[in-house]
């Protein structure tokens, strides 16, 4: 694992986009992994400038998001597909048809995800997988549990996790109680991780995940098993593993 401390969120962003620009660079055609939440927002806002003042390119790039609410629509404005689409797909030029967002209204759940995960594999696995951190350690939408679910799967949210992104929604209620996640061995998979945490929120949560032991109740720990894993945090996420160091 290397792991990086950024000194605000603005330097975690543009060496997230370094290392997204660097992928896409060198395999103009790779898979990426890719994360919503407010972590990554200011790396998506870097990757648009590199695309409209540098040319980076994304034209053959393919895409696969880690999650989607169950129940909202694409065009739903607290739905992740919203969120791809307003932040980063709109302004770059990932051609469309190579976009893969789980379905949050399928009818059939357990064939989106199945269907999801053969999309992936059939692309040959992703090359470099973006991931935020949820408060309790929770990547992509994979709560803590008594075991890591291993593919595309339901899930239901913990209450920690609907309090946490009820700030995006006008009303407590009105948050999905459930959503669909790429699994943990799909994450695993992934030739290269991006770990991004930023916030003081997040402090607890990532020294567990990097420090800890490895169990599915901090499903981050298991990216202490991966052979080539990159942690960028922002200083004030960093506040336990600095005193950890010191
Ligand atoms: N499903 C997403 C995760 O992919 C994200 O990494 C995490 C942190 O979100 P944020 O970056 O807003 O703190 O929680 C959300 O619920």
């Amino acid at each position: 694992m290397r792991i990086v401390i950024a000194k605000d969120y603005e330097d975690m962003s543009v060496r997230a986009a370094m290392i997204v620009a660097g992928q896409v660079c060198l395999k103009p055609a790779s898979v990426l992994g890719l994360a919503t939440g407010s972590t990554p927002l200011l790396m998506y806002k870097k990757l648009i400038r590199m695309h409209c003042q540098a040319g980076l390119d994304f034209s053959e790039a393919l895409t696969f998001n880690l999650d989607e609410y169950l129940g909202l629509s694409s065009s739903d404005e607290h739905s992740y597909h919203w969120y791809m689409n307003h932040n980063f797909f709109n302004h770059v030029n990932v051609q469309r048809e190579n976009i893969h967002i789980p379905d949050g209204m399928a009818q059939d759940i357990e064939r989106e995800c199945r269907e999801y995960d053969r999309k992936i594999l059939g692309c040959g696995g992703i090359d470099l997988q973006i991931l935020g951190i949820g408060t309790n350690g929770h990547i992509g939408f994979n709560e803590p549990d008594i075991k890591f679910e291993a593919t595309t799967h339901k899930v239901k949210l913990d209450l920690e996790t609907v309090t946490a992104n009820s700030r995006f929604f006008a009303d407590f209620n009105d948050v999905p109680r459930y959503a669909i996640s790429m699994g943990i061995k799909t994450i695993m998979h992934a030739k290269k991780i991006l770990l991004l945490a930023n916030g003081e929120n997040k402090a607890d949560a990532i020294y567990r995940a990097i420090y800890g032991g490895i169990t599915p109740e901090i499903p981050a720990s298991i990216l202490q098993l991966h052979q080539d894993v990159t942690v960028i945090i922002e200083q004030s996420a960093a506040k336990d593993i600095r005193q950890n160091v010191a």
